[in-house]
């Protein structure tokens, strides 16, 4: 998407061939940074720290990561040391998984000497992919935003609540919560989106809004606790979120608070949609809240913020009492009962066994 006038992807090759550009989400909404990735450990550490995130950019980053690793030895103990040592940064978006078999399958059968070529062009492709998969979702989920502007008096907003980050920012590009919304504006249709700040990293209040900031969507950030309020005042019309693992079932792992979300969404009849993109379909767990690993972060996440002073300086605070524990589950699990649809790159696929399958026949034989 563009940033002040400039296209811009979430990550890139270098005019060098080699190294990786990447946008440190950390710095975000304050300061546009971006950052070079040479090594196999500077791609761990952008998704361990988060410099990057988002399950789509997770695997592309990953992706890229097993390239950087093979240049300096494209052996068969390599490409499984740097396989786990990316596997490791964090458990909960299978696209990481994903992307790292994609890797594994094009690089296993070559000869040491044709890997490193052939990693960097399967990155490049995997990135390519998933712009066109978002685009594909976006275009589905416009048909959603379009169905509902039809019913409203001309000229009023479609109100949209997402949760945390499922924007471009956490994909190469286009987003997947995001896609409809950016499609729908892009076409002139009148949308809005509730911001959920989304505690404690606040991807919502400051990458969504961020984003929507630059492609000039009128957003209003609130707290996570308010989206069950609005819904109750009718001012929520539909609700879609990303997800980072959504198993053969339907049910749908996301950002902590997706699920209070979907309880809200189902007690005042608002659908709840999430963007979806094939490669977040665990097609090996059955049930998301018995087997998804749930990836608990530093308590430091809840006991410290980052933000911009009075003056314009960068500034952490600590905001609980010393000595007052927290705790920090990162995602939680949406049941498939709560989700009206799924809205992938081949269109609304209802959030079950059958339907999914149908929508993937390939995906399900190799699961
Ligand atoms: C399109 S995947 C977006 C998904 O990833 C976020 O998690 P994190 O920021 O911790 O990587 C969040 O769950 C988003 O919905």
């Amino acid at each position: 998407m563009k940033v002040d006038g400039t296209h811009y992807r979430t990550i890139w090759l270098n005019d060098d061939g080699w190294s990786v550009g990447i946008i440190d989400q950390t710095r975000l909404p304050h300061v546009f940074t971006t950052v070079d990735l040479k090594t196999l450990d500077d791609a761990a550490r952008a998704i361990r720290d988060m410099w990057v995130r988002g399950a789509p950019l997770i695997g592309a980053t990953a992706a890229y990561g097993i390239a950087l690793a093979l240049r300096d030895d494209a052996s068969d103990t390599a490409l499984a040391t740097a396989t786990d040592v990316l596997l490791a940064t964090r458990p909960t978006a299978i696209n990481l998984r994903w992307a790292l078999e994609e890797m594994e399958k094009v690089l296993s059968p070559l000869d040491p000497t044709e890997r490193v070529a052939a990693a960097y062009k399967r990155a490049a492709e995997i990135c390519d992919e998933d712009v066109e998969i978002n685009a594909a979702i976006g275009r589905a989920g416009l048909a959603l935003i379009e169905a509902i502007a039809a019913k409203k008096p001309e000229g009023e907003a479609v109100n949209v609540l997402t949760h945390c980050n499922a924007g471009w920012l956490a994909t190469v590009d286009w987003g997947t919560a995001t896609a409809p919304i950016y499609m729908a504006h892009n076409a002139g249709i009148p949308v809005h989106v509730w911001v959920d700040e989304t505690r404690p990293r606040n991807q919502g209040a400051s990458l969504t809004a961020w984003e929507l900031g630059h492609h000039g969507v009128p957003h209003t950030v609130i707290v996570d606790n308010a989206g069950g309020h609005l819904m109750q005042h009718g001012k929520v019309d539909l609700v879609i979120t990303g997800t980072d693992r959504t198993t053969a079932t339907g049910d749908v792992c996301n950002k902590i608070g997706t699920y209070l979300k979907a309880l809200a969404a189902a007690d005042n009849g608002i659908p709840f949609y999430v963007g979806l993109p094939s490669p977040t379909i665990d097609f090996r767990v059955e049930d998301g809240v018995s087997e998804i690993p749930i990836e608990e972060r530093a308590m430091e996440e809840v006991s410290r913020l980052t933000g911009r002073t009075d003056a314009g300086e960068i500034a952490t605070i600590t905001i609980l009492p010393d000595g007052s524990p927290a705790a920090n589950p990162a995602f939680d699990v949406t049941p498939a009962r709560l989700v009206a649809g799924l809205i992938t790159e081949r269109g609304i696929v209802d959030a079950n066994r059958e339907a999914i399958a149908r929508a993937f026949p390939e995906r399900v034989e190799i699961s």
